[in-house]
């Protein structure tokens, strides 16, 4: 383990690269309202979150992350653009692993700038992957925007359209449903025994949380999709194939390229795929041997909504990614009153760059 000491100078360190990139130095509450903010972050940080109950305040959390807060303070009162940095810990509950660490320091680096994502994009990863250079980390990206886009644009109804998207973060729910929707999987006998019978009397005694008449509508919304079309093979396989891209950055291109003829939906995305390659390039990224995989961030923060990016130890599998980030411009727009900005930041794990160091 290395001590939390060396570990607040490696983080300091750090800030000041990011300060010297123009960023302002910001702080945030250890404590965080839970009640309007956790559903931002998702499925997975909020089984996560350390919450406590507050009589004045309503229910806390031990804050699971900045970005969130740090996008609340900026869309309340920043200048246009910003960069801001901060460190600090954060506090993620751990149930099935106990050598992973449930509270760890990060260090930050946000952008919020309208007038070239692109290029900000590529500030973000080539300042991060500057600073982790001497660990020889495997650097992994996507684009949760391509994915959304073809999700968007599919030929079927708009419930399965919503049903889908949100479950783009839940990969094996994501292919179930696609499978369902598909009509590769048929209906359980117990669902098409409850399709086909009378909707239960409301004066069964009801057990669960929902309603007698969430039950009801429930049963409609299935009835309704039991009788839509299903999506059609030729749907299914370039979804498929899209969710199969796994390439260095010109080959992914080029296959995300030639998906976007059938799937024209994705052509704007795939477009800024292409332009932040050019962006990453011009900083002096490698981008011929920078690996980009279509599903890469999906079990992540739900707020990003285009590029993605991790690095890893690839010696060290065990360990989580020692850096993480990417654009949520959503999700500005959802804290932003009316106001909203494209953003895109990225944090830093000193405590496990210590370690590997220690290791080489
Ligand atoms: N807040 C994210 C990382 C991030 C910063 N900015 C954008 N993404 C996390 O903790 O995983």
């Amino acid at each position: 383990m290395t001590d939390r000491a060396q570990t607040l100078a490696r983080a300091a360190g750090l800030r000041a690269v990011f300060e010297a990139a123009g960023a302002i130095s910001v702080e945030t509450p250890v404590l965080q309202p839970a009640h309007t903010l956790l559903d931002l972050y998702g499925e997975e940080i909020r089984a996560r979150a350390y919450v406590t109950s507050d009589a004045l305040r309503g229910e806390q959390m031990l804050r699971p992350d900045f970005t969130v807060p740090v996008v609340q303070m900026h869309m309340a009162h920043g200048a246009e653009p910003a960069r801001y940095t901060y460190s600090g810990e954060v506090f993620r509950r751990q149930e099935q692993d106990p050598d992973r660490a449930n509270e760890f320091i990060q260090v930050g680096f946000e952008v919020f700038d309208r007038t070239d994502p692109a290029a900000a994009d590529a500030e973000v990863f080539a300042l991060i992957a500057g600073a982790l250079s001497p660990l020889r980390l495997r650097a992994a990206t996507g684009d949760i925007g391509v994915l959304m886009a073809a999700v968007e644009g599919l030929k079927t109804t708009a419930p399965r359209k919503a049903a889908l998207m949100r479950h783009i973060w839940r990969p094996r729910r994501f292919r179930a449903l696609l499978d369902r929707f598909s009509g590769r999987t048929s209906m359980s006998r117990t669902r098409e025994a409850l399709l086909a019978g009378d909707l239960p009397d409301a004066d069964a005694p009801l057990s669960g949380r929902r309603s007698a008449s969430e039950i009801k509508a429930r049963i409609r919304t299935l009835r309704e999709d039991a009788a839509t079309d299903p999506l059609s093979t030729e749907e299914v396989r370039l979804l498929d194939a899209l969710l199969g891209v796994r390439e260095t950055m010109p080959f992914a291109l080029e296959q995300l390229r030639d998906l976007s003829v059938d799937l024209p939906q994705i052509a704007p995305a795939v477009a800024r795929v292409a332009a932040r390659a050019e962006a990453l390039e011009a900083r002096g990224i490698d981008v011929r041997s920078l690996p980009f995989e279509t599903n890469f961030g999906r079990t992540s923060m739900e707020y990003y909504d285009g590029f993605v990016f991790g690095f890893f130890s690839p010696d060290r599998a065990d360990l989580p990614a020692v850096a993480t980030g990417g654009r949520y411009d959503a999700l500005t727009r959802r804290l932003g009153q009316g106001r909203e900005i494209p953003a895109v930041g990225g944090v830093l794990r000193p405590g496990l760059m210590l370690e590997l160091e220690a290791a080489q």
